[in-house]
Order: structure tokens, then C-alpha cells, then sequence
């Protein structure tokens, strides 16, 4: 069930800087042809107790000692303990066990999705924070399973407007491409300015090993950034981690 839990720097997103535990899950329904993640239930969970020492410690029973965990982890500067994956909503039931502990012990709790399970969080008030990842045709040019790409992006929507109802501090991502419809994000920032008051943030796509795959020009982000800040707040985000050699 859970791959890794690690401190870091948030390299993604509208809480770029700020000192997060990481809890990543393993397994993901998509595949994305840019994720720069494993998606396979193969793997001992692990734990970097040091930041930035690559001192990984195996821990097979993770999933049963989260909270001590994470109470080792902890540091004065910590922001908040982000769920992520792989898709962390294909393990919602175990989060939703652990996430209000984990409030109730102080600690600020944050969603990294895919927004594809809406159903998911209709009910849930134990995220403060969420990023959902709004995916774009794309970025499933070379799945032989056929992703309905507008009932995947209905499903991110509501996913949002969900989380925004249950008073979580939700804004939205989606990662760039060169050849990224400039119209389809502005599309994508009208439709969120329609549920509420949601940053929009634009992440270029960080180039994969073997991947031929262009991230935009300068000239196309400040485009697209232009076109969505006449619908919301929007941020441009590169991965800052992986400049830095972060986990
Ligand atoms: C690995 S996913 C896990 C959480 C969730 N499944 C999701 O898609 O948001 C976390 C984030 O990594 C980002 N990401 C993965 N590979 C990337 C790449 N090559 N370039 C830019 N962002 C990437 C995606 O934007 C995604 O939101
Ligand atoms: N430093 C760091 N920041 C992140 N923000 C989102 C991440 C993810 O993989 O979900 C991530 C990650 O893997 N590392
Ligand atoms: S949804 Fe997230 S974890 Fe799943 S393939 Fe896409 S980027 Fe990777
Ligand atoms: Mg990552």
C-alpha cells in the first residue's frame, strides 16, 4: 500500500517551499506518460528518516506505524503531510482512518490526486489542503486502454468542487507540453473559476528519460498564463525539486 514516507521541500504547486512528510501510495488506475513514478504494488515500504541523507530505512509494516512515523519525521518547519501516489484516492479508507488522527495530533493534512474518483471525498472534511491534477488528452497518447478523456475531466471537476465545499484549501495543476492547447487551458481556467476562488497552477512537463516530449517556450507560458489570469489566480510551477536533487 505505501511506497515511502520522506521529508522534503514542496517542489509542486501553490505551496512551492514549504516542509512537507510525504506519504506516497503505490499503485495508480492511469498512466500518465509523463509520471516520473513506479506504478507497481512491487517494492518494501520505505522511509527516509534523514532529509537528504539517502539514508532509506526499509520498514515493512509502514502502513501499521504511519503516526509514529511521522511523529519521527517531524520538524519545527513542517507545512503539512501530503497523500500522494501513485493515486492516493484508490486508498481513501485508509486515509480517511489516518488523516483525522493526524489532525487531531496537530498536523495539517494535503491531497496530491488525480481527481478521478470524486465519490471519494464527497464527504471528506480531513483534508486542509489539495492539489488535483487536471490531465489533458495528451498525456495518454500511447495507452493501448482508452481513457475517456471528458469524463476523466468531469470527474476532476467535481472532485474539486467537492473538496472546495468541504471548506478545503483546493487549487488545481495540469502539466504542459509544447504542444498543449493554449485554448484548452484557457478552457480549463474558465471552468474553475466557475466553481470558486481556485489558483490555477501550470507545470511544464519536467523531460523523462526516453520520452520525446517538448516542454513549452517561454513565449507559450506567458501566453497561457495571460489567457488564464482573465479567469483566476494563476502560478507557473516547474518541479523546484528536482533542480535541487530533492526527493
Ligand atoms: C506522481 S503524481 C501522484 C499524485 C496524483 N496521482 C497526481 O497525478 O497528481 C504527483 C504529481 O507529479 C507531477 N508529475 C509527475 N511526473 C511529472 C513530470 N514528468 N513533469 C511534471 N510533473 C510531473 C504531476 O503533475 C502530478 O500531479
Ligand atoms: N519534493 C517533492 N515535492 C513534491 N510535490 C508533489 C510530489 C509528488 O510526487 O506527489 C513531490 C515529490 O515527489 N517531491
Ligand atoms: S495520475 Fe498521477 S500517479 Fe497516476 S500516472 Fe498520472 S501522474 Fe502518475
Ligand atoms: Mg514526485
Amino acid at each position: 500500500m505505501i511506497r515511502e514516507v520522506f521529508s522534503s521541500i514542496m517542489g509542486e504547486g501553490k505551496y512551492i517551499g514549504k516542509r512537507f512528510i510525504f506519504v506516497r501510495f503505490k499503485k495508480c488506475p492511469l498512466n500518465c506518460i509523463y509520471c516520473d513514478e513506479p506504478n507497481t504494488a512491487e517494492g518494501i515500504p520505505k522511509v527516509e528518516y534523514i532529509s537528504g541523507s539517502d539514508v532509506i530505512k526499509e520498514v515493512p509494516d509502514l502502513q501499521n506505524c504511519l503516526i509514529e512515523t511521522i511523529d519521527e519525521l517531524k520538524t519545527p518547519d513542517l507545512f503539512a503531510i501530503s497523500f500522494t501516489g501513485g493515486e492516493p484516492l484508490v486508498y481513501s479508507k485508509y486515509i480517511e482512518t489516518y488523516a483525522p488522527k493526524l489532525r487531531e495530533k496537530g498536523y495539517k493534512t494535503f491531497l496530491e490526486s488525480n481527481g478521478m474518483f470524486p465519490e471519494a471525498v464527497k464527504d471528506a472534511k480531513y483534508y486542509d489542503y489539495a492539489s488535483i491534477d487536471i490531465k489533458l488528452p495528451e498525456h495518454f497518447d500511447n495507452v493501448n486502454k482508452v481513457i475517456e478523456w471528458e469524463d476523466l475531466y468531469k470527474k476532476e471537476l467535481k472532485t474539486i468542487e467537492n473538496l472546495y465545499k468541504n471548506g478545503t484549501e483546493v487549487y488545481a495543476k495540469v502539466v504542459i507540453f509544447e504542444n498543449t492547447s493554449n485554448e484548452l487551458i484557457e478552457k480549463i481556467a474558465k471552468d474553475i473559476s466557475n466553481i470558486g476562488n481556485i489558483t490555477l497552477c501550470i507545470q511544464p512537463i519536467t523531460p523523462i528519460k526516453g520520452l520525446d516530449i517538448k516542454p513549452p517556450a517561454q513565449k507559450k507560458i506567458f501566453k497561457i498564463m495571460e489567457l488564464c489570469g482573465k479567469y483566476t489566480d494563476v502560478m507557473f510551477t516547474p518541479q523546484i525539486h528536482k533542480w535541487m536533487n530533492m526527493l
